[in-house]
């Protein structure tokens, strides 16, 4: 801000020193600025849709007038185009007067609406869209008050006679409003510290702008230059830290969304994935075993008398070995696409995609190790043991589902309970005897 203050005063210096004439100069500045305000409104607009805080509106009308003027600007610029600078006539246009006044007017209401925010919440809950009349009633204002200054001409001019720009009340009233919006962006402020810093620079650029006009317009000197630049620093400023708020905004909302995702996914007392995950990713793997005619295989693990372990140690002891056994477990997932998640309770399920009978039964007897070497003591039976069942698809028919080997897993696994625990059993080795298993344990018994 102070470089800014210091080029601006320099340029007043040399107020009327000629500078090159570079007729293309105000058409570029000024389509810049029509460009930079429309997305700084719609941008702004888009914010308060995010962030629901009603300012952003008025302050989106703000740089609404301010678009409007420079369309206006470039109109007239391109209507006089004989003329090297109808921007910066010996008096203030009513265009220029109208902008002035209503981009500051705009501003201090946003300015006004963040100081009594709390008082009317409710205006933070209109949502676009749906009430369309607030939203509506801030470019209606500018259009009519636009009009008003385009029809109006008598009475600016009768405001501004044609004295020159200094002795002319409007001007002096713009230069009034100028300061008094850069006071107040200073005194109010508000939580958001980036766009407080943005929107002072900016409002200190307008001031400066206008404070140029006033010195003297001459087109083409140092100093109408000087006034040009400040108009589209003024008019960037905003959009450059909107821009910068919009970009770090997505990129929280992705990575919240993954956070979430894996929160959602995961079982809060392991860590490692949850059944609702597991369903989901088995029905991937089941699909695409069956397209590739590939074998997929499903270990499931149970901790032996762990209701006796918590009665024992207590739940506290309980959850801690359940989370010591779960790690064991995930630490031997070494391959892509192979994953264990808690089933429920102290049961664990393993997908084993690509995994015929034999690598699952390998599998299993390193896990039935791994967790042996945990050596977590248990007062009736020694150390804590898993039994294990597992079942194996070499091909899976398209008739069938990921459930059916859920279920053989399963019944292997409660074989190798009523066997004694702390074993393994492959489904296959039950096949040829499945009806008789099936007759042998009553249906509530199988749903151990
Ligand atoms: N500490 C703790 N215990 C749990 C948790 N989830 C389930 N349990 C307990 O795990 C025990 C499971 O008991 P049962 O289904 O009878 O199985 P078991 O005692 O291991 O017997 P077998 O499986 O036949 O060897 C119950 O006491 C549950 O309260 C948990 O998150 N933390």
């Amino acid at each position: 801000m102070s470089l800014m203050v210091a080029a601006s005063l320099l340029a007043m210096m040399h107020a009327t020193q000629p500078w090159p004439q570079l007729a293309t100069f105000a058409p570029v500045v000024a389509t810049v600025v029509v460009l930079s305000t429309t997305t700084t409104a719609l941008l702004l607009l888009l914010q308060f849709k995010i962030q629901k805080q009603f300012f952003l509106v008025p302050l989106a009308g703000a740089y609404a007038i301010y678009a409007l003027a420079a369309v206006s600007s470039l109109i007239s610029l391109h209507a006089s185009s004989g003329n090297s600078a109808p921007m910066a006539t010996s008096n203030m246009s009513h265009w220029s007067t109208y902008w002035q006044f209503g981009f500051c007017a705009f501003i201090i209401i946003a300015l006004l609406f963040r100081k009594i925010a709390h008082s009317f919440p409710q205006l933070n809950r209109i949502s676009l869209g749906k009430n369309t009349v607030p939203f509506m009633l801030t470019p209606l204002i500018g259009i009519i008050l636009y009009m008003l200054a385009l029809n109006s001409g008598n009475l600016f001019s009768a405001l501004m006679a044609s004295a020159p720009i200094v002795t002319s009340p409007l001007s002096w009233g713009s230069w009034i409003m100028a300061a008094t919006t850069f006071a107040l962006v200073r005194a109010i402020g508000g939580d958001n510290k980036l766009v407080t810093v943005f929107l002072s620079i900016a409002a200190l650029s307008h001031l400066c702008h206008v404070s140029h006009l006033l010195i003297d317009s001459t087109p083409f000197s140092s100093n109408w230059y000087m006034a040009q630049l400040l108009s589209l620093f003024s008019t960037t400023t905003l959009l450059a830290v909107l821009i910068l708020q919009l970009s770090q905004f997505s990129r929280d909302l992705a990575a919240s969304h993954s956070a979430l995702l894996e929160k959602a996914n995961k079982d809060g007392l392991t860590g490692i994935y949850n059944r609702g995950y597991f369903d989901e990713m088995a029905e991937i793997e089941w699909r695409r075993a069956q397209r590739i005619h590939s074998s997929i295989s499903i270990l499931m693990l149970d901790i032996d008398h762990f209701k006796e372990y918590n009665d024992q140690h207590g739940h506290l002891k309980g959850d801690k070995c359940l989370k010591k056994i779960a790690q064991a477990i995930q630490a031997e997932m070494q391959r892509p696409g192979d994953f264990v998640a808690r089933f429920g309770g102290e049961e664990f399920v393993v997908l084993l995609p690509y995994t015929a009978a034999e690598g699952c039964h390998a599998m299993a007897r390193k896990l039935h190790l791994a967790i042996q070497k945990l050596k977590i003591p248990s007062l009736d039976h020694g150390k804590v043991s898993v039994s294990i069942g597992h079942a194996t698809w070499e091909t899976p028919g398209e008739n069938h589902s990921v459930s059916e080997l859920l279920s053989q897993a399963d019944l292997a696994l409660y074989t190798a309970k009523r066997l004694g625990r702390n074993r393994i059993v492959r489904y296959e080795e039950l096949a040829p005897s499945l009806a008789w298993s099936k007759s042998l344990f009553p249906p509530e018994i199988m749903h151990h």
